[in-house]
């Protein structure tokens, strides 16, 4: 038992779980994905100069990754801030922000988001996908990692007093690298020590959630205390998602309002709308998982914000939980998932 036993920490501090109300347990706030860029399909004749209009708003959407500007999200606190703002009259109450070290965690601007917009924010610990793992960060052993993670929970991140309150978005690519096992054995370990909540972000491939569960279980990992992200883009076939499922973590759609034809990050995948990722919800409640389904946007890049026409973070509340009550989703279960598996999801043991 620690103090932090019984409750959820949030960048302002400890809070009672009963405090958390609706929660989108994968945004970020203010991150860059520059390690993700990829350059501009040449047959499609749109170049990356100056995006942010209206007419070439269906190029940005459908090329999300393939202009710059649009990878700097950091850039754009302020429309954040009034995003955040807009989630709270729609409803929503917190949000857990995954942004970890790689992809420009910045705390001090999660804190002062906070306190402006009064949504409990959840920052996360821990590292993102290889290509973003620093030459001194290869060198640490699991012991060091596991040391740098625990503090960063318990004493503050990146040089402030700022805490983390969950593990994650921890990266993994497929396959899996030495290096990234080794984050996965560090978040384990810390895990054990403080009874915290973990989220993991797989690699593009049918087999990879499983695998990462398989090594956070061998590491003395809670994987009822886990999530796994992204499950919209890496299992499609029902028998196989009910084979994972059985493992036992919590089970994240978590790319609400990304409609894109092409995934730039792995072709054969065929990116689900929204109203297919409803049926898979929907599939899941009647298999029995409404205890383990959580949901949430992962707005990563700038054209997803309200401000250039996209979605924003109030989307899934707006018009997602209109369409998955007509789906034979009952307000229970979706009070469930926006609610109640959040918040046993976050609260330290
Ligand atoms: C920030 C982040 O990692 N987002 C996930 C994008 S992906 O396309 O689902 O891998």
């Amino acid at each position: 038992m620690t103090e932090l036993s019984g409750k959820v920490q949030t960048v302002l501090g400890l809070l009672d779980p009963d405090q958390l109300g609706r929660t989108m347990t994968h945004e970020h706030l203010t991150m860059t994905f520059e390690c993700c860029y990829v350059p501009p399909p040449p047959e499609n004749g749109q170049t990356d100069k100056n995006p942010f209009q209206l007419c070439h708003g269906h190029w940005l959407r459908q090329n999300p990754y393939s202009c710059l500007e649009n990878l700097f999200l950091c850039q754009e606190t302020e429309a954040v801030r009034d995003e955040l703002l807009a989630y709270r009259k729609a409803g929503g109450g917190s949000v857990v922000e995954n942004t970890t070290t790689g992809i420009d965690r910045d705390m001090s601007t999660l804190r002062r988001l906070a306190k402006e917009t009064g949504v409990n924010i959840v920052a996360g610990a821990g590292y993102y996908v290889d290509c973003t793992h620093s030459d001194d960060m290869r060198k640490m052993s699991v012991e060091k990692l596991t040391d740098v993670i625990v503090g960063e929970v318990l004493y503050g991140a990146d040089g402030t007093d700022v805490r983390c309150g969950v593990i994650g978005e921890i990266g993994t690519g497929w396959p899996i690298t030495d290096s990234e096992r080794k984050v996965l054995r560090a978040a384990a370990h810390a895990q054990a020590q403080l009874g915290c909540p973990v989220i993991i972000h797989p690699g593009r491939n049918v087999a990879a959630p499983a695998e990462v569960v398989r090594i956070l279980q061998e590491a003395g990992g809670d994987i009822c205390k886990t999530v796994m992200s992204h499950l919209d883009r890496t299992i499609f076939n029902h028998a196989e998602l009910l084979d994972f499922a059985e493992m036992g973590s919590y089970l994240e759609y978590d790319l609400f309002g990304i409609e894109t034809l092409n995934y730039v990050f792995n072709m054969d995948v065929d990116m689900p709308s929204d109203s297919q990722r409803i049926n898979t919800l929907a599939f899941l409640v009647k298999e029995g998982y409404e205890d383990k389904i959580v949901i949430a946007h992962d707005i990563h890049t700038k054209d997803r914000l309200c401000k250039y026409g996209g979605h924003g973070y109030s989307h899934i509340l707006r018009n997602i939980v209109p369409k998955m009550l007509k789906r034979g989703i009952s307000q229970m279960q979706v009070d469930k998932i926006l609610i109640d598996n959040p918040k046993r999801w976050l609260t330290f043991k």
